[in-house]
């Protein structure tokens, strides 16, 4: 048992799914997983495991924001040995060819944390994707036709921005889209020596302003879940 996870040692998998929603978490083991039993329930963030095709995996609610997220992944790879962490989350768009549905492997997170500026003084460190994970995301998607995106991606410390236009500047420099989490996964995968992998599906635009409703955000991911899930 660690401070925010009630699990005993050996109940979690080495590969785990990310979703910051607890609700998500709940909804892909019911959905996806075999025999899943819940090993978390601190905080309501909930935590299963059970198998694919046979293979152990388990999915564990982070939270939305990197402080949280870097509470689960610091206490999965260190309390719980875990090797593999796949964040399934949504994201808005920052450009017009990346769509509501669309999936998007993030290859790399820029970000507007202030986490590896305050420990790399006058430096930038750049959070990027586990190579192996990634390829085999992307030559799955290829294999069964999922249409995906892959690229630079932004982490963002707010999810109300102050200015509605500032997305203009980061999708000139190729930023795919906005979520909250990933360069802190990636960074923390990267202190550990760990691997972990950021799939994310469209939720909004910040483009069109269209925008799915949260039941439909909580469930409408199915094809992220089935590329996480086969590149255990
Ligand atoms: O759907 P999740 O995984 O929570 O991810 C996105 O949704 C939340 C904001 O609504 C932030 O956590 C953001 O990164
Ligand atoms: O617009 C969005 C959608 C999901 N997650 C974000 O952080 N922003």
């Amino acid at each position: 048992m660690s401070i925010h996870i009630e699990a005993e040692k050996g109940e979690i998998a080495e590969t785990v799914l990310l979703p910051g929603d607890p609700l998500r978490a709940k909804w892909i083991a019911d959905h996806f997983l075999e025999n899943p039993k819940q090993y978390n329930n601190i905080r309501g963030m909930l935590g299963f495991t059970g198998t694919y095709n046979g293979k152990k995996v388990s999915v564990q609610g982070t939270g939305m924001g990197i402080p949280s997220t870097l509470i689960y992944c610091h206490e999965l790879i260190n309390e719980y040995g875990v090797k593999n962490l796949i964040r399934v989350g949504s994201a808005g768009s920052y450009m017009k060819k990346v769509k509501i549905n669309d999936i998007v492997v993030a290859m790399a997170a820029s970000s507007t944390s202030g986490i590896n500026a305050a420990r790399f003084p006058g430096a930038n460190f750049a959070p990027t994707a586990n190579f192996q994970l990634f390829t085999k995301a992307v030559n799955f998607a290829a294999r069964e036709k999922i249409n995906i995106h892959a690229g630079n991606i932004l982490t963002s410390d707010a999810f109300y921005e102050d200015d509605a236009e500032d997305y203009k500047k980061w999708a000139k420099f190729g930023i795919l889209c906005v979520e909250m989490e990933t360069a802190g996964l990636y960074t923390v995968a990267a202190q550990y020596g760990v691997s972990a992998l950021s799939l994310l599906t469209v939720s909004d635009s910040m483009v069109t302003g269209e925008s799915l409703s949260s039941e439909e955000r909580e469930k409408a991911f199915s094809e992220m879940i089935k590329i996480a899930l086969n590149i255990l």
